[in-house]
């Protein structure tokens, strides 16, 4: 009998767009072998769903890639909550200047996001455990940046990564269109929770498929 993991590892690997070397200039090739990797062992072991595959450039991607944008240059940035390394990933591969640590809990994702910085010889940090805990907060050290995609409700989100917001750090969360447009009714509920000048934006616009909103806001000093 064939085994089910054979069909899900024959599946293609998407050709990148031509928007990727754009978006990832010298590490396109980087980025196509992570979304082989994706396509591969992500789907076999259960960190992509294998429909996600074909769309696996715009959908995920070229959608992380996209808040590049809203990221200032040289920040140190904590990918919370990273899961096969989306945003942080390609964030990383699309700014060069950034220094990158991913966080998250579970032992087989953290796994497969060493398979990955070894296979990309990139020199990104791993964190393996929960934004809240304090012995993740010491590991990571000083942070600029925190990025997120479908982690948590943003205040939820907000409460897990306290120990990592000191003043003046941004957290800048991915968010679909719906979740857009509950941002304005959660602003009390963010600034009660220590942050300010909570804002949408729309980010990749000339991506096309890919493009898509982050939620930025900044800690506000004690
Ligand atoms: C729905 S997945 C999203 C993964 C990835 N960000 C993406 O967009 O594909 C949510 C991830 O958050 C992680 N997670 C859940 N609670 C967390 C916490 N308290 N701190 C850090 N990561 C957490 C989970 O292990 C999981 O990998």
């Amino acid at each position: 009998m064939s085994d089910p993991s054979d069909e899900i590892r024959d599946q293609p690997v998407p050709e990148p767009p031509p928007s990727a070397s754009r978006v990832f200039g010298a590490a396109v090739g980087a980025a196509e072998r992570y979304v082989a990797m994706l396509a591969g062992d992500g789907v076999v072991r259960g960190l992509i769903g294998p429909r996600e595959v074909p769309r696996l450039w715009d959908r995920h991607v070229l959608n992380s890639a996209a808040l590049a944008e809203a990221v200032p240059e040289g920040a140190r940035v904590v990918d919370v909550g990273s899961g096969a390394g989306l945003p942080g990933i390609p964030l990383g591969l699309a700014r060069p200047d950034l220094s990158l640590t991913l966080v998250e809990p579970m032992a087989r994702r953290v796994e497969f996001l060493q398979d990955v910085v070894t296979a990309l010889g990139a020199p990104w940090r791993i964190v393996r455990g929960r934004a809240e805990e304090r012995s993740v907060v010491r590991a990571v050290g000083p942070v600029d940046v925190v990025t997120a995609r479908a982690v948590a409700p943003l205040p939820r989100l907000v409460g897990w990564c306290r120990g990592l917001l000191t003043p003046g750090t941004q957290l800048i969360a991915l968010v679909g269109a719906r979740a857009a447009a509950e941002v304005p009714g959660l602003v009390p509920e963010l600034e009660a929770a220590g942050m300010r000048d909570v804002r949408t934006r729309a980010v990749g616009v000339e991506l096309g498929a890919a493009a898509t909103t982050v939620v930025v806001m900044t800690r506000a000093a004690r």
